[in-house]
């Protein structure tokens, strides 16, 4: 669905490139969580997809047309963006508008807007809220109307650029829940998170990005537990991963395994 094809990327004035020679794709459904350093040029790499830069070298497609051959418009129905600082993407003076904003855009009719923005903020708990201005909401109820923007408008490539930040638990509970959702209904996610355990619940494949290259690929329960990542400076392991070294276990990958291994193994 989404493919980089000898992607390189240098920003302006800077002497190196930030992205070199990558080659990436991702298939229809698929979901993909892109983990490394700060600086490794994940945000960069998601920009691209998302068609806000062009690539210095190669080419990047979207359902095999090139993206930088396609319009703004054609983009915006086809990609959703969630960006680190998500209040940066609020405009409207009440949840309700903002969600409704993006859908008349579309070549709907009034229902067709009040359905699809009653049914987002249901989804994403918001109904109650649906009055009040964003930015009197605190910092998790902000990111989660612009989930609901999203979720109004069913895109079926999602770009989230670490959508677990800001959270409480109970804000990410319904997160997840909406995640699963778009998971089941075959949306292609490529998500950037600095917070492991959330990508081993989530997500079946991991890309790892340093200095600019992808150095591994491949499902959580080999590319998470990998020593380069539990380096000082990168990121720390998720919690499973981290007891299972601690207790010399495997490496079940669900909390469920989990508490077999354990069982089995205090027997
Ligand atoms: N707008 C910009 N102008 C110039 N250089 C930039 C810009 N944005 C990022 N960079 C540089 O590109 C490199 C990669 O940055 P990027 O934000 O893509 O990394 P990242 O992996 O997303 O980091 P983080 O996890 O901290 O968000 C860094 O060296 C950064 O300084």
């Amino acid at each position: 669905m989404l493919a980089f094809n000898n992607v390189s990327f240098r920003w302006p004035k800077a002497s190196t490139y930030c992205l070199n020679n990558l080659n990436l794709s991702l298939s229809q459904g698929e979901c993909v969580a892109l983990v490394g350093d700060n600086g490794a040029g994940k945000s960069t790499l998601l920009r691209l997809a998302a068609g806000l830069l062009k690539a210095d070298e190669g080419q990047i497609t979207l359902n095999g047309i090139d993206l930088s051959q396609q319009k703004a418009r054609q983009r915006a129905m086809d990609i959703g963006i969630l960006f680190q600082e998500a209040e940066k993407q609020i405009f409207h003076s009440s949840v309700r508008d903002e969600v409704t904003f993006g859908l008349k855009q579309r070549n709907l009719t009034r229902t067709q807007i009040e359905q699809h923005t009653e049914q987002a903020l249901m989804l994403c708990e918001l109904t109650e809220l649906a009055d009040k201005h964003p930015l009197d909401l605190h910092a998790g109820q902000r990111r989660m109307v612009a989930v609901a923007c999203l979720a109004a408008l069913s895109p079926p490539l999602l770009l989230l650029d670490e959508p677990s930040r800001d959270f409480d638990a109970y804000w990410l509970k319904i997160f997840e829940k909406w995640l699963a959702h778009c998971q089941q209904s075959g949306t292609t996610i490529l998500t950037i998170s600095h917070d492991l355990d959330f990508v081993s619940r989530h997500y079946s494949r991991v890309i790892h990005l340093s200095g600019g290259n992808i150095v591994n690929d491949g499902p959580p329960s080999r590319v998470l537990r990998t020593e380069e990542l539990q380096e000082p400076g990168e990121l720390p392991s998720p919690t499973l991963y981290a007891l299972n070294q601690a207790l010399s276990l495997d490496y079940p990958e669900t909390p469920e395994q989990w508490s077999h291994a354990w069982l089995n193994r205090t027997r």
